[in-house]
């Protein structure tokens, strides 16, 4: 069992203009979306939990021991953080050499990095391209890249910031399958995501971020349920709850599934 326990974390990138604003949260193997609008704080808090940044006060725990006693070296082997923006993370000129560079780093033979670097490959779809130029694949693709590569380090935790945006429907399914693989292994997979309809499809938990706090977290129906605090947030509900509420389905559905299902139930 992974476990992340957070406590009065508070952290800001200018003095007097506080980001992250007194959060407690404990974090197990769920899967656990976050979600919030922009600038909510999402990115600075996963930062934090990687060791990238660190708090003004407060304190992170993870598997009972404590961050700030660790280099960010340290952290890598144990949280892996796939950024929004591949580019950020993509600099080596294969794409096997790329997907390998994260293995390396924490300490993987290079047999074991090419094995998991490859398997990594299978599991993002792009084991055809592991010869090809990152740059000469498109952002979906360079987005896999990037998952793939954190993939290959095996860590028990694993933080995806957005990794839906830009990806159609199959590329989302990938990462849909991906996520359950992970969550399966024992993994603790945290997801910051815009897309409602993920979070509500795949997500166990659904902790939405609000100005730097905790303003729901709780089961992805409970929290996507609370329409009137959503709305304080900015955030919409998964469109097949608000179909479901349309159709006037008792309940709160959470996917096109499940709206099927209710037709299908005798009355
Ligand atoms: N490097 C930085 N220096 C100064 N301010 C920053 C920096 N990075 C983020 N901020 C500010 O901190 C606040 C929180 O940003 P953050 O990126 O954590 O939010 P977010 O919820 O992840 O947003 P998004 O959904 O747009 O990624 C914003 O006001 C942002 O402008």
């Amino acid at each position: 069992m992974n476990e992340i326990h957070i406590e009065k974390l508070q952290f800001a990138y200018a003095k007097d203009a506080p980001v992250i604003k007194g959060v407690d949260l404990h974090l197990q193997n769920q899967k656990t979306a976050i979600i919030g609008q922009n600038g909510s704080g999402k990115t600075t808090f996963v930062k934090l939990l990687k060791g990238l940044l660190r708090p003004d006060d407060g304190r992170i725990m993870v598997n009972g021991e404590g961050l700030s006693e660790k280099t960010v070296a340290q952290i890598a082997k144990t949280i892996g953080l796939v950024f929004q923006n591949p580019d950020d993370q993509i600099f080596k000129s294969t794409v096997l050499d790329e997907v390998m560079v994260g293995p390396l780093n924490i300490g993987q033979t290079p047999t074991e990095a090419k094995e998991h670097a490859q398997a990594a490959l299978t599991k993002v779809g792009l084991s055809a391209v592991e010869k090809i130029n990152p740059y000469d694949l498109n952002l979906a693709q360079r987005k896999m890249i990037a998952m793939a590569s954190i993939i290959a380090m095996d860590t028990p935790i694993i933080i995806f910031d957005e990794p839906t945006m830009g990806q159609d429907v199959a590329g989302k399914a990938i990462i849909e399958k991906i996520i359950e693989e992970l969550a399966a292994e024992g993994k603790l997979v945290l997801c910051i995501l815009h897309d409602m309809d993920f979070a509500a499809a795949v997500f166990e938990r659904v902790i939405v971020f609000n100005q730097g706090k905790v303003l729901l977290d709780g089961a992805a129906r409970t929290v996507f349920s609370q329409k009137e605090i959503l709305d304080q947030a900015y955030l919409d509900q998964p469109q097949a709850m608000k179909i479901g509420h349309a159709l006037g389905i008792p309940g709160d559905c959470l996917t096109e599934g499940e709206i099927i299902a209710a037709f299908e139930k005798p009355q």
